[in-house]
């Protein structure tokens, strides 16, 4: 008779390390996740952001509860997804890093739309979202969000983080 092995009698044995190594050839798109509103404005990088559904028209982000700005997302309501170009390496190196907020924001410009979110202008696309559900995974919250609003540069490459490293999507080509 066949042995039908079961998930719960496979041992998990994957290490963090091991995680991250193969989360690092994952190669993802950059962006600078913003809020702004009764708790004050916050941002950081993100890579973990993706597509959910298209009716309603969605996206979700993973937000690390122990962020500094975990607090002020889920108070906000309301977030900006912006897609990095692939000259704003530095951006996003601000946005990841341990600065602070005034900091972060200081050297770009910024607008607003629909929720109030900071959009950033020169971003390849910002994504004006209202934060529906927040799903608790491990360390991370997944924030799914409803999109309010779209805009889109008509040309630019993007930012990619591939193998720990920034590169553009042409050289992926
Ligand atoms: N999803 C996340 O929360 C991410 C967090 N980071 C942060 O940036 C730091 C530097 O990252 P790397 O230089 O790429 O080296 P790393 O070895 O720490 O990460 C390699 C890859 O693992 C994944 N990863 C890293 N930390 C994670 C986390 N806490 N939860 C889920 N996935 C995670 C990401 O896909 C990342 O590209 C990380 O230690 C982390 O603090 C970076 C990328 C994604
Ligand atoms: C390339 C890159 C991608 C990142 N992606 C994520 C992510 O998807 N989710 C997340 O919670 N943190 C991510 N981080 C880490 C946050 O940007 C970082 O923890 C946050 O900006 C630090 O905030 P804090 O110092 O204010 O706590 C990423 C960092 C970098 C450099």
């Amino acid at each position: 008779m066949l042995a039908v092995k079961t998930l719960d009698s496979i041992p998990v044995e994957v290490s963090r390390e091991a995680f991250r190594n193969a989360m690092s050839v994952l190669a993802a798109a950059v962006n600078v996740v913003t809020t702004d509103g009764p708790a004050g404005r916050a941002g950081f990088t993100a890579t973990a952001v993706c597509s959910v559904s298209d009716e309603p028209p969605s996206l979700l982000v993973c937000l690390n509860r122990s962020a500094s700005v975990y607090d002020t997302f889920c108070t906000n309501g309301h977030l900006c997804v912006n897609t990095l170009t692939s000259d704003q390496h530095a951006l996003s190196n601000l946005f990841g890093g341990k600065t602070s907020m005034a900091e972060r924001f200081a050297t770009a410009d910024w607008s607003t739309e629909f929720t109030g979110a900071p959009l950033l202008n020169d971003a390849l696309i910002n994504f004006d979202c209202r934060i529906g559900n927040r799903v608790s995974v491990g360390s991370h919250d997944i924030l799914i969000c409803e999109i309010v609003g779209i805009r889109q540069r008509e040309s630019g490459d993007s930012l990619i983080y591939f193998q720990r490293n920034y590169c553009n999507a042409q050289q992926l080509m």
